[in-house]
């Protein structure tokens, strides 16, 4: 403590630090789920669409179904037209590989990022750091419904434990990504939804925190959250039995290679946990570099064909067109990522179609 300041002084002090973050800070109110879960309603017949899209999801991770479920599109959505163009896309196609692949739409609203950056269209649909969080949720909500009345299985990363009400009801698979896998409240999360949960290695790599994701989200817990009239409750969870991990790779390094599988199933039984895994083709396994997802596929599929039978599921981060671009509101690429670099189209159809040929056969 400063020797010169008198005690009249220190009190002020220690009584202005007192102030609350929320006394200090703007907030704008934000819809409640109930109100946007009965503006952009489940119909009965989406309803039981998605129903039925979760037990594929979980029947493909159980074993009980030999498909590929492949978890594929944009790394982050910024434009919901575009996203849309490809969701058609992808339902067509969808029908054409649906024997062997089970796809599932990357609708990606919240990007967390490694130091700072744009936070995804739940947080700032505008793109220009004026943060419309309001407009951002509608979007997002109005966006999967859209997705998903197009017949396909939504899929997300859920960051912002908060904004898991007002989209959950449309998600067919769940990512608890590499940075907030090892964090209680993404694992009691996980415990509480009905979608299927996929579970990323950190980001140096260690599949541990994964597996002891799985074991946490597979118990009933007691967890802070809000409801649907946005009140704070105590939330009982029930456990989520339908988890499982997701290889990424880790600083830079892959971990698809058949000695990586390996090693990852055999922590999975010594742990009494689901052996079946999804691997990530981009972020460390394609070394950040998009081109590389392609060698990372074939080499799974030579696995799987090899029969490892427990190589159940592929992510792939592919939009419209290839690579990405930089944010700038006036001058912006239709169908072009503004996060991770994404293959194109065309060569997303190319993938998906000789993954399927091959597992044909
Ligand atoms: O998938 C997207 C990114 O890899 C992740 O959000 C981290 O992004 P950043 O390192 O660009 O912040
Ligand atoms: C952020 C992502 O991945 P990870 O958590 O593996 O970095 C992602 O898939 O968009």
């Amino acid at each position: 403590m400063n020797a010169h300041v008198s005690p009249a002084c220190t009190a002020v002090s220690n009584v202005s630090s007192l102030t609350s973050t929320y006394e200090k800070t703007v907030a704008q109110p934000l819809p409640l789920p109930a109100e946007l879960r009965r503006r952009i309603a489940i119909s009965a017949p989406l309803g039981e669409q998605i129903a039925q899209q979760r037990h594929a999801v979980q029947r493909i991770l159980n074993g009980q179904d030999s498909r590929l479920l492949v978890v594929v599109g944009p790394c982050s959505i910024h434009d919901p037209d575009a996203a849309l163009e490809y969701a058609d896309r992808l339902a067509a196609l969808s029908d054409e590989v649906s024997e062997q692949i089970l796809p599932v739409m990357r609708v990606y609203v919240e990007k967390p990022r490694t130091t700072v950056g744009w936070k995804g269209l739940a947080y700032d649909p505008d793109l220009d750091g004026s943060g419309d969080m309001s407009r951002g949720i509608a979007l997002s909500r109005e966006l999967m419904h859209a997705v998903a009345e197009r017949g396909l299985p939504v899929a997300t990363e859920l960051l912002q434990p908060m904004l898991a009400p007002y989209l959950d009801d449309l998600l067919s698979w769940v990512a608890i990504g590499a940075r907030t896998t090892e964090s209680q409240l993404h694992r009691e999360l996980a415990s509480d939804l009905s979608a299927a949960v996929g579970f990323k290695n950190a980001t140096n790599g260690d599949v541990q925190v994964a597996i002891d994701a799985m074991q946490t989200a597979a118990h009933a817990h007691q967890r802070f959250a809000i409801d649907n009239e946005g009140r704070p409750v105590m939330q009982q969870t029930a456990g989520n039995p339908h988890t499982h991990v997701v290889l990424r790779g880790g600083h830079g390094e892959p971990n698809y290679q058949a000695h990586h599988v390996r090693s990852a199933v055999k922590a999975l039984r010594d742990a009494g946990q689901n052996p079946r895994l999804m691997v990530d083709c981009s972020h460390a396994n394609a070394r950040k570099d998009h081109r590389r997802q392609s060698e990372v596929m074939l080499d799974v599929l030579a696995q799987r064909q090899k029969g490892d039978a427990n190589l159940v599921g592929l992510m792939l981060e592919s939009h419209l067109f290839e690579g990405k671009q930089a944010l700038s509101p006036s001058n912006m690429r239709y169908g072009v990522s503004v996060t991770d670099a994404c293959v194109s189209w065309e060569a997303t159809e190319r993938l998906l179609k000789s993954a399927a040929e091959r597992l044909a056969r």
